[in-house]
């Protein structure tokens, strides 16, 4: 049982299908007359956006980057690296790109600036987490779910060490768990 490892849950699995729920609803509204490019990020917002994406009642798109800041580590390396590029071209879309959390904000900072360059209409974010202390360039997503506090937080498609991607839930680990 991975639930053994968590200290304490700070959003629970209802918590996080009634924001998806609403957020879905929002974004319904915001794409009604356009047929939007949604790019998740692997591999943290695969639970989010396979869950949020059921729940935007109108055409979209699908499409996946594979981007790597963190390896193993808990703090960014600040160095983003494309593991998988999108299969669509950006160019005229309207791209809407899908997080599991905002930190240091590095990793959509170098994405946004990338389908800027590749001329996208326009780029939006939808984040499921915000953790603005963690903030070390200036980024804001268009939609958020929750803000976190200062707290390593995993599940939900947020890992500690590749593990705990496969909690409903969003928690933290008990401390004899992490290596720092
Ligand atoms: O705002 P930042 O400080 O850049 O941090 C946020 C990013 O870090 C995590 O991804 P990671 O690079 O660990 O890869 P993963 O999604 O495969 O876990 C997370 O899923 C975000 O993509
Ligand atoms: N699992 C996990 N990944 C992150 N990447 C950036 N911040 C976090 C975090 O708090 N937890
Ligand atoms: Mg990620």
């Amino acid at each position: 049982m991975i639930a053994q490892d968590i200290e304490q849950v700070l959003i629970s699995e209802e918590e996080l299908q009634e924001k998806v729920l609403e957020l879905g609803a929002t974004l319904t509204e915001e794409y009604r007359e356009k047929f939007p490019l949604a790019i998740g990020v692997l591999k943290g917002a695969l639970p989010f956006m396979s869950d949020l994406i059921k729940r935007i009642d109108t055409y979209i798109e699908l499409d996946f980057m594979d981007v790597s800041s963190y390896g193993n580590a808990t703090v960014s390396s600040g160095e983003v690296k494309i593991v998988k590029d999108l299969n669509t071209s950006v160019e005229g879309r309207d791209v809407l790109i899908i997080e599991d959390i905002i930190d240091s904000g590095k990793t959509l900072n170098y994405l946004v600036e990338l389908f800027k360059y590749r001329k996208a209409n326009s780029i939006k974010i939808v984040t499921l987490l915000d953790k603005p202390t963690g903030r070390k360039v200036d980024l804001k997503a268009d939609y958020v779910g929750f803000d976190v506090p200062d707290a390593f937080v995993v599940g939900y498609g947020l890992d500690y060490a590749e593990k705990y991607r496969n909690l409903p839930y969003i928690g933290v680990l008990k401390k004899e768990i992490y290596s720092f």
